[in-house]
């Protein structure tokens, strides 16, 4: 079952020392995930192809809500993980309640961190730590036309 992908955080450290030790690229990467749409899946896959294992950070309900706003998310998160969870290129998913991953990349040390293009290097939470131990922070362009926001706002207007 995919669901066996979906970690505590000590289990997320444990399966990251694993595959370190056996010479695997960790990528990470994190989001919310709410109402996954095509830009995610183009983004995880590419981010999946940038190393040799890919954990995923995701954002408890609780989190989103600070970031995204309180009628954020709609999917919860047990439902978010078991969908990332179930995609042939993440290996790992971890959720985390604080407002950003920081403690969380700390942890795992990731030898590639990625986001979408929304943002810059400078920008990524964890960019800093990635590159301080002399790992990658890549950036994968977004698909045009695809965010969880304008699909809950069309849903809207066609109702
Ligand atoms: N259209 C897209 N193409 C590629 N990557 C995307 C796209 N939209 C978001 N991402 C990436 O997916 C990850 C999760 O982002 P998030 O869950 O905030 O999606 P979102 O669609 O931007 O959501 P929202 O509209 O609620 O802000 C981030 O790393 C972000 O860079
Ligand atoms: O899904 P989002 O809004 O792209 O994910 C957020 O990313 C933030 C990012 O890592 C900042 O560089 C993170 O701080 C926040 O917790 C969300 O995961």
């Amino acid at each position: 079952m995919t669901e066996s992908k979906i970690l505590t955080r000590e289990q997320a450290i444990e399966q990251a020392n694993q595959w370190r030790a056996e010479g695997q690229q960790i990528v990470f990467t994190n989001g919310c995930f709410d109402i996954v749409h095509l830009g995610h899946i183009d983004y995880l896959e590419k981010a999946r192809n940038l190393g040799d294992k890919l954990i995923l950070g995701l954002n408890t309900d609780t989190s989103v809500s600070c970031i995204k706003g309180p009628l954020r998310p709609v999917v919860n998160e047990y439902a978010r993980a078991r969908l990332m969870a179930a995609l042939e290129f993440v290996d790992a998913v971890t959720l985390f309640g604080e407002d950003t991953p920081l403690e969380l990349i700390q942890a795992v040390q990731p030898d590639v961190l990625v986001k979408g293009n929304d943002y810059t290097v400078a920008t990524i939470v964890g960019s800093d730590l990635v590159l301080a131990r002399g790992g990658r922070v890549e950036t994968v362009a977004l698909v045009p036309g695809y965010s969880t926001s304008s699909l809950i706002e069309r849903i809207k207007q066609s109702y």
